[in-house]
């Protein structure tokens, strides 16, 4: 770990101790919050993920459910699961862990999941929130990204920013979120004709691809902050398996004036922004139950 390192295990501790404290006072007025996550088939891609969210969860007093379906389901018995989620009353969050299968379609599942739970912010429904600059529940893993540019200190208004990826739970969020902050954006995918051009001009840069090592310390202006969002699994030079992001550390960290290390970066802050949108979520459906039918007196 180098001095340029922006790390997100302080800043994700920061936002568990606001977490703990919500969960803590919505148990006292009868509305403990619960998160349910969902695996379809293979979950090795997602193995780390869960289990990070399992333990801190269970840090910060959210109840935590896994349910994992098989391979085989079908997208109408995958729909009637959720369907059941989302009219379970002791349910406050459903999170429908990516990848899945290739016969069921990702869109169709996140409009399955009532927006009331979508503690991800990824129902066609709610993700159009941050078109709108409304940013208090967004996909995790932009808000992460994003709060760690917000550590630098450095002014967002006006920040030259470029993401490389643009999928719908990472990249375009991204995107919006810095254009809510005034940040000047531009977006970059497998068909921009040359990265560096553009990754050279930025004073931020996020990358969020899936391939280790696809941005250099010679794509990157110096003193520029870089964001890397990638997990990947590699195989090292002593057959160890390790996790290492898109970025090519060893020749950024030099260059960069910070750099998000892989592990220990993005994603902690990503797992403690599901469990601030949990409790997002779960306060919306107190304040919607308690208009309808009034504040419960217990
Ligand atoms: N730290 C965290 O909290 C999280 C980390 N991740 C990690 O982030 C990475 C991206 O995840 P996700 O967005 O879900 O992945 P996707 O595979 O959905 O998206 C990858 C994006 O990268 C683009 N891309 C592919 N090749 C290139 C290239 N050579 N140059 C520029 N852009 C390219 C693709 O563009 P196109 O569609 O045009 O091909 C696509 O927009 C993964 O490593 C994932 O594991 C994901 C979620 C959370
Ligand atoms: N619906 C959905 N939403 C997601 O946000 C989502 C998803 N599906 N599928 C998988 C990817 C990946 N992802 C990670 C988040 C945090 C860590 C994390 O906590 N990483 C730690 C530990 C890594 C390690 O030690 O291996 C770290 O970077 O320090 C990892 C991976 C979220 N994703």
């Amino acid at each position: 770990m180098g001095e340029r390192d922006l790390t997100g295990r302080a800043v994700a501790d920061g936002i568990l101790a606001e977490v703990a404290a919500e969960v803590q006072a919505l148990g006292e007025a009868h509305w403990p919050p619960k998160l349910v996550s969902i695996t379809v088939g293979d979950e090795s891609a997602v193995d780390v993920y869960v289990r990070n969210q399992r333990r801190t969860a269970e840090s910060v007093g959210i109840a935590f459910e896994t349910r994992r379906l098989p391979e085989r389901i079908t997208q109408e018995e995958l729909r009637a699961a959720i369907a059941a989620l989302n009219v379970d009353p002791q349910v406050s969050g459903i999170i429908l862990q990516r990848p899945v299968p290739k016969h069921i379609s990702i869109k169709a599942m996140q409009t399955t999941i009532h927006p009331l739970k979508d503690v991800e912010g990824m129902n066609p429904a709610s993700i159009g929130n941050i078109v709108y600059n409304e940013l208090e529940l967004a996909p995790c893993t932009a808000l992460a990204a994003v709060e760690m540019l917000k550590r630098t200190g450095l002014q967002l208004q006006g920040l030259e920013a470029v993401v490389i990826g643009h999928s719908e739970i990472v990249g375009k969020p991204i995107a919006f979120l810095l254009l809510s902050e005034g940040a000047t954006v531009t977006v970059c995918h497998h068909m921009t004709r040359s990265l560096a051009v553009h990754s050279r001009r930025a004073d931020a840069v996020f990358v969020a691809v899936g391939k280790p090592k696809l941005v250099t310390g010679d794509m990157i202006k110096p003193g520029a902050a870089v964001i890397d969002i990638g997990i990947n699994e590699v195989i090292d030079d002593e057959g160890k398996s390790r996790v290492v992001g898109d970025v090519d550390y060893d020749s950024v960290a030099p260059v960069a004036g910070w750099i998000t290390p892989v592990p220990g970066g993005v994603g902690p802050v990503t797992v403690a922004v599901l469990m601030r949108n949990t409790v997002v979520a779960t306060r919306r459906q107190k304040a919607h139950y308690e208009a309808r039918l009034g504040a419960s007196t217990f």
